[in-house]
């Protein structure tokens, strides 16, 4: 699945368009920052590794769009901090940013045309990268599943919130792929719908199968000895392992907990952040109230009431069974000096 395409010469970056799916394959089209920005917010690509790929691949479309203008190295430096800024939780977006920004310093490239050339070939790699190590996490991850296990996952943590194959859904995807029968179960993900909508969509497509259960079905499922194992992606963890997820991933932690259920992240080592030491110095992203108040355009609550919209929680590294990284598979007490 090439969901993220971008077309050097013409400086564009395709999306496919998230907010439609699994209804319509459109494709969203980013010609300027203020695109790529939108694109963002808007969840027209989410995950925490999808956004620090489009982020890359945005520097490439601001250093374009402003190499006509005498003052672009400016421009240049408040467009990555616009671009580094529009989602705060996921460590991936403004590591991607200073990233690029970094390795241009090291370089000194003053031409708007070479940066644009050298860019380009950092946000690519990047993405080639992002889906190599992806597939190595899988690799390692599978190990922990055994043959004929039920797996929860709560939100999207696949190919389409990655590079490609996946975090989470990478471990089932290589489960699979080494012959073992897999089945999932997608939390829905309220209130955009990321498990109903992207998991299922995108596992179908594989051929994995998967049944979407209500959030509030967890316990009741785990209680009866429907899920085997639990297994989601990271936004970011913290340097001793606490980690920030889709909200409601602590309650699924908590319940597996509870349940004797094994409970894996899966995570890119670029998602543990040095500079965060524990989870509650972690920034939590309050998303629009039209997110909860509305379901396909129809007010779901009443006139005059406010909602409550955090799009992540912190699970304590103690309700983590492991974390499967690229590397290596780490468990609690969780140390990543070293790494
Ligand atoms: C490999 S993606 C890991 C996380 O980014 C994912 O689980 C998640 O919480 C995504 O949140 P989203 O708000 O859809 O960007």
């Amino acid at each position: 699945m090439n969901h993220i395409q971008f077309d050097k010469v013409n400086g564009i970056l395709k999306l496919l368009d998230q907010r439609f799916l699994p209804e319509k394959e459109d494709w969203f089209i980013c010609k300027t920052l203020t695109d790529v920005i939108y694109a963002l917010k808007e969840m027209v690509i989410r995950g925490a590794p999808a956004i620090g790929i489009t982020a890359a691949y945005g520097c490439c479309i601001l250093i374009k769009e402003i190499s006509k203008y005498d003052d672009w190295q400016g421009k240049l430096y408040r467009g990555l901090e616009n671009l580094a800024a529009s989602r705060p939780t996921a460590v991936n977006l403004s590591w991607a940013v200073n990233m690029m920004r970094h390795k241009l310093e090291d370089l000194q490239i003053k031409d708007p045309q070479l940066i644009y050339d050298f860019w380009t070939k950092e946000a690519t790699s990047l993405h080639e990268f992002d889906i190599e190590i992806n597939q190595k996490m899988g690799k390692l991850g599978a190990d922990l599943l055994e043959d004929g296990d039920v797996v929860m996952t709560h939100c999207n943590a696949g190919a389409l919130a990655t590079g490609g194959y996946g975090t989470a859904l990478g471990v089932i995807r290589a489960a699979v792929e080494q012959g073992k029968q897999i089945k999932v179960i997608a939390n829905e993900t309220r209130p955009f719908l990321q498990g109903a909508r992207l998991t299922a969509y995108e596992l179908a497509k594989d051929g994995i199968e998967v049944k979407v259960a209500c959030d509030n079905a967890c316990a009741f499922l785990m209680k009866n000895k429907m899920i085997n194992k639990v297994i989601v992606g990271a936004d970011r963890i913290a340097v001793n392992g606490d980690v920030a997820n889709k909200i409601g991933t602590y309650g699924v932690a908590l319940l597996a907990k509870e349940h004797n259920i094994p409970f894996y992240v899966a995570a890119p080592l670029y998602t543990i952040d040095p500079n965060t030491a524990k989870g509650d110095d972690i920034n939590i992203e309050q998303r629009p109230k039209k997110e909860v108040a509305f379901i396909n355009d129809k007010k779901i609550i009443p006139d005059n009431v406010d909602v409550l919209n955090f799009a992540f929680d912190i699970t304590p590294a103690h309700l983590v069974s492991a974390i499967i990284t690229e590397k290596d598979i780490f468990r609690f007490p969780y140390d990543f000096k070293g790494l």
